[in-house]
Parts: C-alpha cells; structure tokens; sequence
C-alpha cells in the first residue's frame, strides 16, 4: 500500500516538474523570437544605414550591398526588374471590343488606385496631378497570351497589309509595353479616375506621368529644325536667328521663339510679335512634302499687295484641311479653301494638292508632324452603328452607378447611364473591332463583346454595325476589378 502510494507521489511530482519545464521553454521560445526579431530589425537599419553611406560617399563604395550593385549593373544593362505601380479597372474585361486607341470611344471610364506595397502612402504620390487634364499610362499587355512577335504585323485597319511593327500600336511588340494618352477626370486619395481608355481591366500599370502638351507635343515644341521652314533662306547653323539677327540657343528654349522672323531678308520679316507663338502663326502651311512647312509671306505673288491683316487662326485652317481631306473631295484644294473663307481678309494660301494615297504621310494634328496616311485614310472604313429598337429598350433599363433604385434594374459600374454608353457603344463599333479573319472570314457571325456590366451582341453588314441585344452580365462573370 505505502510502496503504491509512494510511486503515485513519485509521478505527481515528474508531472509538477514536466510542467515547470514546458513553462521554461515556452518562456525560453519567446525570449529567443524577440532575440532574433530585434536582431532582424537591427539588420535592417543597418543595411540601409550601409546603402545610405555608400550612396553619400560614393557610388563605388565597397559598403554597398550586393543587391545594390546588382540592380544597378541591371539599370546599365537595360534590364530592370518592374513592379506595378497599380492595376486598372476598367469598363471592358476582355480584348474583344475594347477600343483599339484611347481616342475612339471617349467614355470608356477606368479607375487606378496606386498599390500600397509601392509607396507607404500612396496618395503623396498623387499630390499635384489635378493640375493636369491627361497623363500618359505605361502599362504591360498582360493579356497577350503568348510573348511571341513578328517584326512586321497586320494592323486591322489595314485590312492584311503588313508593316514594321515599330509603325504601329501593336500589343505583340518585344517588349510588350502599351502606351495611352488618358484623360484624367479627377483624382481622389489614392486613386486616378481616367476616361479615353482602351485597358482591360485588370491590366498592370507600370507609370503614369502628366501630358505636357509644351514638351509631348510636336506642335508646340520650340527646337524645331529650321531646314523645314521653306522661308527663301537657309539659316547660318542649324538654329533660329534671335530678332537681333543673333542665333542663341536660348531662344530656342524660351517664348522667345514666338520672335522668330526671317531678318535677314527684311521681304521676308514676318513681324511677328513676341508672345504668339509660331504654331499659332497662320502664315505657316504644311506643303505636301513630309515635314515641310510653307510660310506664307507679304512677298508672295499672290499677296503682294495685300496689307497686314488679321489671319485665320492656324487652327482653323487645319481643322478646314481635316474637313476637307475627310470629305475627299478631290476638287476642293486647301488653296481654294482657304483662299475663298479669307477672300476678304488677307492673302491667300498657297493651294495644297489633295492626297493620292493612303500610304503617303499625312499631318497630324499637330502643326509640325506627319503620320501614316494609312491612320486618317485606312482602307478598313468607319461604320454606322444602329441600334434596334429592342436593343435600344434593354439599354435604356440602365442605371448610372449613383442610382441606388430601383433595385432591379441592372446598373454600369462606369459608364454614367444609358446615354454614355451609347456614346461608348456607337465609338467601339464604328472602328470595326473586328479582326481581319473575322471581317473577311466570318462576315455573318454575331460580334459579342462587353461593355462595363453590359454584354453587347451585335451584327456586321455592308458599311455598318447594328446592336441587336444589351443584356446585363450573367451574374458571377461580372467584371474583375
Ligand atoms: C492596339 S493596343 C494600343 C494600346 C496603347 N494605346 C498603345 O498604343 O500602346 C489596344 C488594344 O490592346 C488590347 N489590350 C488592352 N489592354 C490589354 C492588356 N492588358 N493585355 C493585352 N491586350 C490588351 C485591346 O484589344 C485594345 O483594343
């Protein structure tokens, strides 16, 4: 009895003592987490306190870490290692029907909130950004399925004609890298709201910087090569010569420019006044020479005698040669144009003679740039986008995103109600988003694509597109964001 009740003493006690002991390590275990957490941290601070004496003292330094010298052989290589600043949300969620450029379907809404693993407050990087109506948007075509690429590619608006694939906009292109001129419609926190779109969602946003139209555009670019102005005289030196007759380089960098005038030939001296720009200079015509400019001046034959008067606003002038190289009315010239709406105020335009060919360059908006004539005159052209009335009902039971009722009436996440996304429809449409297999291999077949939260089927027939139903997102594929 008394050796049994020993041996049960005996074992309460191993217990107490096992006990005691799981204690210990349990208390030795945190002791040694929080050892080698304040050892990490201490680790850290002092590899950037390395990095940061290697950046100050020098580049070269032998206390820069390995990591950091790797990333800047990278840089030298041209190869980086790239983080997505963010990921776009878009009102298209697949390829098929996504605008082919940003321009053509205006209401294509997106939103792009800025990652917090790229910056600990992301909106800081924000601050400043309202000032300014466009941003360019770097992003990855994710969605390309393969990395392949050819060196030439068939553009669909050129309907099977190949061209070098640095012509062109292609998503299939070695680094498969897109670029798009966005509208920026405002800027809340984190998040850039964008219209002009032509992203699926999801897409991986790399950067996005201001449009500056003083340094993106070429129409106001300042350091213009003088060679392209047919102004009777070739300048000394490859720059403008200042109002003094002197060339600085200065002038070309500055408003100044706005005072260039050919002094050396006082026939030739436009007068132009400081302040107004050249671009805006209606004495300068685009001659049909690729990047040759026409300045049109007192001495002219046609102008001899014609006072200084007011002229029409070079704007004007291109928006007149837009209309007329649309209307492709082979009779009508810019001279003519021009010359008949400035009958009574000034001297008349030198007449330009009409485009032959699409493959010739044409201009582009801006005054000292040219682009492929296939771009304004593709051989694929614009359709007419209808829509029947049953679509036209199912389109019109959509609400704006801010309409909490009725309930039951389907409802965009983008698109800001019925109106919009016709606009958007009508825009996506009319470029034919078509492939060119599909558009000379499978005329009949119905075209489905979707558009914000609505799914778009349609037809294809001789010069226009017609929506036949807008039905709302089968629950469960709505859009990824
Ligand atoms: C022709 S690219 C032009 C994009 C950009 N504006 C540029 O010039 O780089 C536009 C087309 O790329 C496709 N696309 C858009 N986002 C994409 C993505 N994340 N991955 C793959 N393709 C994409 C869509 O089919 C869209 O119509």
């Amino acid at each position: 009895m008394s050796a049994s009740c020993n041996c049960t003493e005996h074992v309460n006690k191993l217990h107490q003592q096992i006990s005691v002991m799981r204690k210990e390590i349990k208390n030795l275990r945190q002791l040694l987490d929080s050892a080698v957490r304040s050892h990490r941290k201490h680790m850290t601070s002092l590899q950037s306190a390395l990095t940061h004496l290697g950046q100050s003292r020098s580049p070269k330094s032998q206390l820069r870490p390995q990591a950091d010298i790797e990333t800047q052989n990278s840089l030298e290589k041209g190869t980086i290692q790239t983080v997505p600043i963010g990921y776009i949300s878009s009102c298209f969620s697949v390829k098929n029907g996504t605008p082919r450029q940003p321009t053509i379907c205006g209401p294509s809404r997106a939103t792009l909130q800025i990652q917090q693993s790229v910056f600990n407050n992301p909106e800081h990087s924000l601050v400043g950004l309202d000032n300014y109506s466009h941003v360019w948007v770097v992003f990855l075509f994710h969605k390309n399925g393969h990395l392949s690429y050819k060196a030439k590619v068939k553009p669909p608006r050129l309907n099977g004609q190949r061209v070098g694939v640095y012509s062109t906009r292609s998503p299939h292109r070695p680094n498969a890298l897109g670029l798009t001129l966005a509208k920026l419609d405002r800027v809340t926190g984190d998040t850039l709201h964008l219209s002009e779109i032509d992203m699926i969602a999801g897409t991986p946003v790399l950067d996005i910087k201001p449009y500056i139209s003083d340094y993106d555009s070429p129409h106001s670019r300042l350091d213009i090569d003088t060679d392209t102005y047919d102004c009777g005289v070739q300048p000394e030196g490859t720059n403008v010569p200042s109002e003094e007759g002197t060339t600085s380089v200065e002038s070309l960098h500055s408003d100044s420019i706005a005072s260039f005038s050919c002094t050396d030939d006082p026939q030739l001296d436009l007068g132009v006044e400081r302040g107004n720009s050249h671009r805006t200079d209606p004495r300068i015509f685009h001659s049909k020479d690729k990047s040759k400019v026409h300045i049109h001046r007192p001495g002219d034959a046609s102008s001899s005698s014609a006072p200084k008067a007011p002229f029409k606003d070079l704007t004007t002038v291109l928006g007149e040669l837009k209309a007329y190289i649309s209307q492709g009315d082979d009779h009508l010239t810019l001279g003519s144009s021009v010359g008949k709406s400035q009958a009574s105020d000034g001297p008349k335009a030198k007449p330009l003679e009409p485009v032959e060919d699409s493959a010739r360059p044409c201009y582009g908006q801006e005054a000292y740039s040219t682009i492929a004539g296939w771009i304004r005159e593709p051989p694929v052209t614009n359709l007419e986008v209808r829509f029947t009335p049953h679509a036209e009902r199912e389109l019109g039971q959509f609400l704006a995103p801010i309409n909490a009722e009725p309930r039951d009436r389907p409802r965009f996440r983008f698109l800001r109600g019925p109106k919009e996304a016709a606009a958007a429809i009508k825009g996506v449409l009319s470029a034919d988003p078509r492939s060119v297999y599909r558009r000379s291999r499978c005329k009949d077949r119905l075209f489905f694509f979707t558009l914000d939260t609505a799914d778009i089927t349609c037809w294809f027939g001789q010069g226009f597109a017609e929506v036949l139903r807008v039905r709302p997102v089968a629950v469960g594929t709505e859009l990824a964001s």
